[in-house]
Parts: C-alpha cells; sequence; structure tokens
C-alpha cells in the first residue's frame, strides 16, 4: 500500500486556470521524491492539494489509505520563507509543531507536554541545533531558521513531509545543509517527504525519485539516472527544448515560459 496517492487530480482556478491536468501518482513510505517544473507549473499547487489545503476540482488524495479531506494534522510543512517567531528560541519554535496535536489552550499557557518537549529537542538534534536550542530564532542565520522550521514540522510527528522551495532564498553552501539535514531526518523516521526545488543540482543531489511538471500536468517521473538533461530542458523549456543552451545544470531559469 503506498503511502501517498494522487488518483486522477485535477485543480482548476477560477473556471479557466488549469493549475494541474489529471495528474497520478504513488509514493511508497519513505520515499524522497523532488518536484521540478517552471514558474507555475503547478507545483505548490501540487503540495497543497498533498496536505488538503486546496480541494482538486476532480480526482482524489489519499494519504495512508485515507482520502485527504480538508487540512491534515498529520502533513507538516516547510516553507520557502520559514515564518519563524523571530522572538522566541528555536526550542520555543519547534515546540509550536506540537500545537496541532495538543490542546491549544494549554499551549498558549505554555504547558507543553513532556512529550511535546522531548520531541522538540529530539528534531532539533537531528537537525543539528541541539546546541542552539536556547538561541533566539531572530539571530539565526537563514539556513539555521530554515532548519528550525525542519524541526517544527518534525515535532508534528507528520507521515508526510512536504517543502514547498525550502531553500530558494539561501546560498548554495547553506541551500544544501539545509538539504542533507532535511534528507537525514526523513531517512531517520522512514518519513515520505516531497519537496519542490528550482535548483536542478541540488535536486539531483537529494532526490530519490523526480517528477517533473509543466503547464499542470505530469510529463516526467522517474530516478537520477533518468533524469538526463534532455528531460531537464523538456521539462523547462517544452518540447522545443533549450535553443538557448543555457545550463541548467547548475541552476534553473529566473523563470519559465508556462503560462501564468
Ligand atoms: N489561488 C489561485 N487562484 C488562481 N490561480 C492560481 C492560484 N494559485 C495558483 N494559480 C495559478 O495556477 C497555476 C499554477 O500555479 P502554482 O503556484 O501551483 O505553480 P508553481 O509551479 O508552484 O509556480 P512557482 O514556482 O512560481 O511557485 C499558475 O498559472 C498560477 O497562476
Amino acid at each position: 500500500m503506498p503511502a501517498v496517492s494522487l488518483e486522477n487530480v485535477t485543480k482548476v482556478y477560477g473556471g479557466d486556470t488549469v493549475a494541474l491536468d489529471d495528474v497520478s501518482f504513488e509514493i511508497p513510505e519513505g520515499e524522497f521524491v523532488v518536484l521540478l517544473g517552471p514558474s507555475g507549473a503547478g507545483k505548490s499547487t501540487m503540495l497543497r492539494v498533498l496536505n488538503g489545503l486546496t480541494q482538486p476540482t476532480e480526482g482524489e488524495v489519499i494519504i495512508n489509505e485515507k482520502p485527504v479531506r480538508g487540512e491534515r494534522s498529520e502533513v507538516g510543512m516547510v516553507f520557502q520563507m520559514h515564518y519563524l517567531i523571530e522572538s522566541m528560541s528555536a526550542f520555543k519554535n519547534a515546540l509550536t509543531g506540537g500545537l496541532s496535536r495538543s490542546n491549544v489552550a494549554q499551549s498558549l499557557l505554555t504547558m507543553n507536554s513532556e512529550e511535546d518537549k522531548r520531541a522538540a529537542l529530539e528534531a532539533l538534534d537531528t537537525v543539528g541545533l541541539l546546541d542552539e536550542a536556547g538561541q533566539r530564532a531572530g539571530s539565526m542565520s537563514g539556513g539555521q531558521k530554515q532548519r528550525v522550521g525542519i524541526a517544527r514540522a518534525l515535532v508534528q510527528q507528520p507521515d508526510l513531509l512536504l517543502a514547498d522551495e525550502p531553500v530558494s532564498s539561501l546560498d548554495p553552501k547553506a541551500a544544501k545543509d539545509v538539504m542533507r539535514y532535511m534528507k537525514e531526518a526523513a531517512k531517520e523516521r522512514d518519513l515520505t517527504t516531497v519537496a519542490s526545488l528550482h535548483q536542478v543540482n541540488i535536486a539531483r543531489e537529494f532526490g530519490d525519485r523526480f517528477l517533473g511538471v509543466r503547464d499542470g500536468e505530469l510529463i516526467f517521473d522517474g530516478d537520477r539516472e533518468d533524469l538526463t538533461m534532455d528531460v531537464v530542458d523538456r521539462i523547462y523549456y517544452g518540447e522545443e527544448g533549450n535553443e538557448e543552451g543555457q545550463n541548467l545544470a547548475t541552476t534553473a531559469p529566473e523563470r519559465g515560459d508556462a503560462d501564468e
């Protein structure tokens, strides 16, 4: 039984913008999947239907045998912007990941359970920030903040981890560090992960499997060996290919040529 399946999912916004067009795939438990595609291809929409924030117009999303209807607490999210509370410590920020599971009133009164506190410290350890647990989030580097964001998602004890362009705002070294920690966290917990990335070289380094989306359609589904430069060009430039010969091995284009 797959951990995640999309069955003929179509999402139409406003009656005429087809963001996802009859997309189907299955992801086995523990797989680390990278979503590639130009700007406007439908990557964020795919992540949003996976966590139930957006309802498909047609089709079904199933996570651990249950159809997704509305936002699910067992789906953890890591965002491009980390959305941390900058005045609070890394530890307190990680703890907020437990909010969706525990009683909100209790959490607001900072009566977090011992279990949540232990989970927050374990998650900070997983992302290499145990020694910085007491540090104010606002004083951390961009990469460290993103790692706290990952820890917060882990505290939620999700069945599925989704990351929407988690390293877009980071320099290449920090981006690789963050991806390394995310991959290790996923491996340690056998956590199914779907991350959208714009940096093809980073995607190639960390992904087990790659889904290529273009104009709302799933046009590629394969492993690292299958992800040739021709395939990358087809994902970003379409059937006409990359006529200007830009090198996508190191970076994706600033923006794709998909309709927006
Ligand atoms: N809430 C919305 N209302 C109307 N149209 C939307 C909405 N969200 C996305 N779209 C449209 O759906 C299409 C897919 O957008 P989506 O944000 O999923 O693409 P993306 O691949 O994540 O792009 P990017 O890499 O720029 O974030 C685009 O044409 C976009 O303009």
